[in-house]
């Protein structure tokens, strides 16, 4: 089974507008609310697609509940942790120009005890897999201790990053402006080899449309869409942390994970939120992307 683990889950409001502008007043044409959260999202992602998979994850207060409910209500298989904080929202923002703009809550303080609590529950799933997402709401111990002896994935930011590395995950993905925060180097292969040298297995890194790029212990390699689409790209990177988990478990090699990897981050472009894929561009995507190996 994979395992994502979700330490600063979300409700996300997703709001439509004609058009952003810094302090004006702005009607929404359309609100929706979505259990959400990196790991969340990335869970749902591989039910959609019918893999084996558990989210674990924090929530509280009345925003928790509404997490727990909608994904009951969606039958996504959860573990979760209960915590005395709130729950937090995310916001995005999506204008008729095709900008997408977030608004991330730091999210509500977790007790040593509900670190603990959260870190047992992970371990007690015994995963073959392990998806580490998101950042990591104040309070919280580093991903590092989650981490275990089998298959992870990590995805998250800064610090979070750079400390998680000490627990040697088999894969982080960070997107180009995350990778260059934290190893100062601009070329992103340069840059995602250093992430290998202290600690990562392989490296895969989000280039928007320009595809993937993965630097591994068996190989460099980009991948490209058949065509760049526009659509809501909040939750891209999270379909992209599925098809990673789902590759590792099968144990498929790097040019059959990133295909599937690029294939359901443009399905997931398609989809109206966070999480959702259209299944129709999964399927036909994955026979167009261009795999090409680098040298390294
Ligand atoms: O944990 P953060 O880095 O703040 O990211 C959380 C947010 O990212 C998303 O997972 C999209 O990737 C949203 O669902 C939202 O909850």
């Amino acid at each position: 089974m994979i395992v994502t683990v979700t330490p600063n889950t979300a409700l996300d409001v997703t709001y439509t507008v004609d058009g952003l502008r810094p302090g004006d007043v702005h009607r929404a044409r359309t609100v929706r609310h979505r259990a959400g959260g990196k790991g969340v999202n990335v869970a749902r992602v591989l039910h959609t697609i019918g893999a084996d998979v558990r989210a674990i994850f924090t929530a509280g207060g009345p925003t928790g509940t509404a997490v727990v409910g909608e994904l009951a209500a969606a039958g996504i298989p959860a573990g979760v942790v209960p915590i005395g904080g709130e729950t937090r929202r995310t916001t995005t923002v999506l204008a008729d120009d095709g900008s997408v703009t977030l608004l991330n809550e730091p999210g509500p303080r977790l007790t040593d005890d509900e670190w603990q609590a959260l870190a047992t529950a992970v371990r007690a799933r015994k995963p073959d897999v392990l998806v580490c997402s998101g950042s990591l709401p104040p309070g919280a111990g580093g991903y590092a201790g989650l981490l275990g002896d089998a298959p992870s994935i990590l995805d998250t930011s800064g610090e979070a990053l750079l400390a998680g590395l000490a627990g040697r995950p088999s894969v982080v993905k960070p997107n180009a402006d995350e990778l260059r925060e934290v190893t100062g180097l601009s070329d992103p292969v340069a840059a995602a080899k250093e992430l290998r040298r202290v600690g990562a297995g392989a490296v895969v890194v989000s280039l928007g449309p320009e595809g993937l790029l993965a630097v591994t212990g068996s190989g460099t390699w980009h991948a490209a869409p058949s065509t760049v689409l526009r659509g809501n790209t909040t939750g891209a990177g999270d379909a992209v942390v599925a098809a990673l988990a789902l590759g590792l478990s099968r144990a498929e090699s790097w040019p059959d994970i990133l295909r599937r990897a690029v294939a359901l981050s443009g399905a997931a472009v398609l989809g109206p939120l966070a999480g959702d894929v259209d299944l129709a561009h999964y399927q036909a995507e994955q026979g167009l992307v261009a795999v090409r190996a680098r040298p390294d």
